[in-house]
């Protein structure tokens, strides 16, 4: 049994569950099960119990599942960005990708739960053709350079060009600047890249995927702002080759809104 306590809006109550709720708890205190259940988090940020039976709960209340892509040139921390953000570590031995590799996790934005399903290309040209296969539908992609090498951000329209090409018009694009630790070595300032995010319509963070700062919010900003176009009706899930699919949660709510609105009442305690 978890007990936790949360503040929902300005009122602290207790709340037992032996499921995890996210509907607006902000948690501030929680007790490890023998489940190895750690802390929860509110808002948007990660849930860090998906451990079987509060894994199998979230799986199951999914709302939308997004096709991501990480992509930018070889060497510049896009497996290791992916690893720290799934495995919350650094990946210290970390080889050239030999064509694609997939991660996936589920994230928590603003009440939601998002399975993000991402693609980590290889950067090295000789694997372009592969790579460039695994595009069509995207809905977001992670375009990263390294703060530390001007190569990589002289490179980075050549890829902006791809992702619109071949995955959709409609992707959203975060630049991420990674290695951010290694400011000594900076060949690339903050300044010029966002003012490259700005006059070519992307979002921008810098990042290190060895200190793990920035790297969730790289993910989860991008995430939040699909669901944004989402809503304002500016992207449609339904249109072949959005990289979007509904969930469970998400389709219950379609087809019957009133049962689902009780339902997930009914499953949440707080
Ligand atoms: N200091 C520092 N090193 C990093 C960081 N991210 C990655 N590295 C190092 O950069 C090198 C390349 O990292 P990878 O993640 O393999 O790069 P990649 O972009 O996936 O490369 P390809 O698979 O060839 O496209 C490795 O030696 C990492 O240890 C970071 O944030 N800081």
């Amino acid at each position: 049994e978890l007990i936790v306590r949360v503040t929902l809006g300005k009122k602290l109550r207790e709340c037992v569950h032996t499921s995890l709720c996210w509907h607006g708890c902000l948690t501030t205190t929680g007790r490890k099960t023998s489940e190895g259940v750690s802390w929860i988090a509110g808002g948007d940020r990660v849930c860090q119990c998906f451990t079987g039976k509060h894994q199998r709960e979230v799986r199951r209340r999914k709302d939308f599942l997004f096709k991501f892509l990480v992509i930018g040139n070889a060497g510049t921390g896009k497996s290791c960005l992916l690893h720290q953000f799934i495995e919350k570590k650094f990946k210290d031995d970390s080889n050239h990708t030999i064509g694609v590799e997939f991660g996936s996790k589920i994230i928590n934005v603003g009440g939601k739960y998002v399975k993000l399903q991402i693609w980590d290309t290889a950067g090295q040209e000789r694997f372009r053709s592969v790579t460039r296969s695994y595009y069509r539908g995207a809905a977001g992609a992670l375009l990263v350079y390294d703060i530390t090498s001007r190569e990589t951000y002289n490179a980075l329209t050549n890829w902006l060009t791809d992702a619109r090409m071949l995955a959709s018009q409609n992707i959203v694009i975060i630049l991420c600047g990674n290695k951010k630790d290694l400011d000594a070595d900076r060949e690339v300032t903050f300044l010029e890249a966002s003012r490259f995010a700005q006059e070519n319509e992307l979002m921008f963070l810098e990042t290190s995927a060895l200190t793990g700062e920035n790297v969730e919010e790289a993910f989860v900003q991008c995430a939040r702002k699909i669901l944004n176009k989402i809503e304002s009706g500016e992207l449609d899930p339904e249109r072949m080759g959005s990289g979007i699919q509904y969930g469970d949660a998400a389709l219950r709510q379609l087809r019957s809104p009133r049962r689902a609105q009780a339902q997930s009442a009914q499953e949440c305690g707080c």
